[in-house]
């Protein structure tokens, strides 16, 4: 199976590095051929896990997408399977869409690992639906420097469509692809249940992270003061009510699991304010910003997710 990932960030490397020796071909496409050159000469570097080090990272071919797209886009030589789309929201221009038609054949899948929403419909509109899976997952990596990540938390990666009514066929190639990732050491299922999950990933996420980052505390502060307290729950909210209007169905303790994840990552500092921290665009607009967007086409007004994105987008600027 060949496999290519998109974006050598946290995930990226996170999955490039446990995958590399499971899959018959990895391709790791960085952005810069900077980064492509160093992870060439020194791998990745999985930090905390002694028996993973670069050197099971030999057989990657790394490959930098300033590079490829700097004149024609040449298709892939070898067919690939699998594209693990790992980049930001923010990232997924019009140019990278075109870079990842050209790679894809008639077999190929594109996988997206982007927290939020919005990004399923500017992809749809250039790739068939079919051709698109989704993944939830709750694993946890952080990037340190060009060529090394730490896995931060472990957790579940689920994978499925979510054309409206499609439910994902179970095919032998799908089966094979989570028994590969299973072997590479994570837990994956393939689910007929994605909205529901992207939604509940998508709730957790417009609570916690602009808050954490109009704050500036770790995850696990916010439970600390009944003011911000206050403030989660006027979120969690308002988003349940849109995911009513929607008929999606959320689960029924989805507030005690978002009290559960600030506990358990208490130390962690959320990726917004991560982004925050190091000055780059978050992804707002596709968490809170994106509710606010889609409440509208419902005449539902979400007056918190409007205040705390209007936040974000000054202290971005
Ligand atoms: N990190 C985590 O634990 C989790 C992340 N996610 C989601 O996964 C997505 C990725 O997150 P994360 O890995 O943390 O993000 P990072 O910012 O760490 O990584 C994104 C990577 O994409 C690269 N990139 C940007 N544009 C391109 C391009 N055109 N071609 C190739 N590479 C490109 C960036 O390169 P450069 O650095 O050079 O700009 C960067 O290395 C996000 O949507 C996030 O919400 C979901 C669950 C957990
Ligand atoms: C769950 C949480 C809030 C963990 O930090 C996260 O997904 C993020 O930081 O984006």
């Amino acid at each position: 199976m060949h496999i290519m990932v998109v974006g050598a960030g946290s995930l990226g490397l996170l999955f490039a590095a446990k995958l590399a020796s499971q899959c018959s071909q990895l391709t790791m496409v960085t952005r810069t051929t900077e980064q492509a050159s160093e992870l060439a000469e020194q791998g990745i570097k999985l930090e905390g896990e002694a028996s993973q080090t670069a050197k099971s990272t030999k057989s990657i071919v790394y490959s930098s997408y300033l590079e490829e797209t700097r004149e024609d886009i040449i298709p892939n030589e070898r067919q690939v399977d699998y594209i693990f789309l790992m980049v930001k929201q923010t990232a997924i221009t019009d140019e990278l869409v075109t870079y990842l038609r050209h790679q894809m054949t008639d077999q190929t899948f594109l996988v997206c690992f982007q927290n939020g929403i919005g990004h399923e419909q500017k992809l749809s509109q250039a790739i068939a639906y079919d051709k698109l899976l989704f993944a939830v997952t709750t694993e946890g990596a952080k990037r340190n420097g060009l060529h090394s990540v730490r896995h931060t938390g472990r957790g579940i990666t689920y994978f499925g469509v979510i054309e409206s009514n499609k439910q994902l066929t179970p095919n032998n190639q799908h089966i094979f692809f989570v028994q590969m990732l299973k072997s590479a050491g994570f837990r994956a299922e393939l689910s007929n249940n994605m909205e529901v999950r992207i939604w509940s990933k998508l709730v957790i996420n417009v609570v916690i992270n602009p808050l954490t980052a109009i704050l500036r505390v770790p995850n696990g502060d916010l439970l600390r003061s009944e003011w911000s307290r206050s403030l989660m729950q006027d979120l969690y909210e308002e988003a349940l009510k849109l995911a009513n209007l929607k008929r999606i169905a959320l689960p029924d303790k989805l507030w005690d699991t978002i009290l559960t994840v600030c506990e358990e990552t208490k130390t962690n500092h959320s990726s917004m304010l991560q982004d925050i921290e190091a000055a780059r665009q978050t992804e707002i607009d596709y968490l809170n910003g994106r509710l606010v967007k889609v409440a509208e086409e419902w005449d539902l007004v979400l007056p918190t997710h409007d205040m705390v994105y209007r936040m974000i987008k000054a202290i971005e600027n």
